[in-house]
């Protein structure tokens, strides 16, 4: 009885090696599990579900054999996949989930999400979050050619690493005090995101109660995999092959 977690593996043609080590974690490490989850960023960009590369069909067919195994698989969107649809959750068999949604795991009430909701102090963040959220906005930038959209994501994705390198490395974590109100609102004591690349397990008081907040890690030569059982939660960092 295991349920994996994984985030922030940033996919893209440009980065082979990433992609294999998704690839090997897929072959190797999801045999019999009772869950997969990709709690956001598993792509670098997500302009469509229409963009249909030969690297994305790679990506998809691994989802697919896995959900055809009768393994079922989970996706939260992050920031740079919110665009991920319907077209690519029938394609693989993936579920799409809401961006808080809480979960039994093993007996024990847990919120996941993606986590750039908890960066509330990155104002210009929220209020462009905001805005590509907007069904409406959504709308009209899938109306655009395949190929203008593309244009826009690689000047976003310029503009992006511009942005963050200027951003003051404290607004780009998590801020405590949402941290708190979300795991009260949800009435939960256990959290699992991603986002921040700062892999971690910390432990809180929520109103006198022990908590947790389980930070996923960035992939790169190296995954990272939360592995839960009924007995045990271990964050791994490791080679997958
Ligand atoms: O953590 C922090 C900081 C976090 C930093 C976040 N940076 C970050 O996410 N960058 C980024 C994400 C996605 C891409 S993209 O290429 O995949 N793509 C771009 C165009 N997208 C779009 C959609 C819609 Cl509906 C509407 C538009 C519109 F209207 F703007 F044109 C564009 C779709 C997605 C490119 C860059 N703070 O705390």
């Amino acid at each position: 009885m295991t349920t994996l977690f994984i985030a922030d593996l940033h996919l893209s043609a440009d980065r082979p090696d990433i992609t294999n080590c998704f690839l090997q974690f897929m072959a190797n490490e999801t045999a019999d599990i009772d869950a997969l989850y990709v709690l956001g960023d598993l792509f670098e960009m997500w302009i469509g579900d229409d963009d249909n590369s030969p690297f994305h069909q790679q990506v998809k067919h691994a989802f697919k054999q896995l959900t055809d195994s009768g393994i079922p698989c989970f996706f939260i969107h992050g920031n740079r996949d919110f665009l991920i649809g319907k077209r690519f959750s029938q394609e693989t068999g993936v579920q799409l989930l809401n961006e808080h949604t809480v979960i039994d795991l093993y007996g024990t009430p847990t919120l996941i999400l993606h986590g750039d909701t908890l960066c509330v102090q990155d104002i210009d963040y929220q209020r462009y979050r905001k805005k590509v959220h907007n069904r409406f906005i959504q709308w009209l930038f899938m109306c655009l050619p395949l190929n203008r959209r593309l244009k826009i994501g690689a000047k976003m994705r310029g503009s992006s690493s511009e942005n963050n390198q200027r951003k003051d490395a404290d607004i780009m974590d998590v801020d405590a005090t949402a941290v708190l109100d979300m795991l009260q609102a949800y009435q939960v004591n256990h959290m699992i995101h991603g986002h921040t690349h700062r892999p971690n397990v910390h432990q809180l008081d929520v109103n006198g109660q022990a908590a947790t907040r389980t930070v996923l890690g960035d992939w790169y030569d190296h995954g990272s995999v939360l592995v839960i059982t009924p007995e045990s939660s271990e964050l791994q960092t490791r080679q997958f092959g």
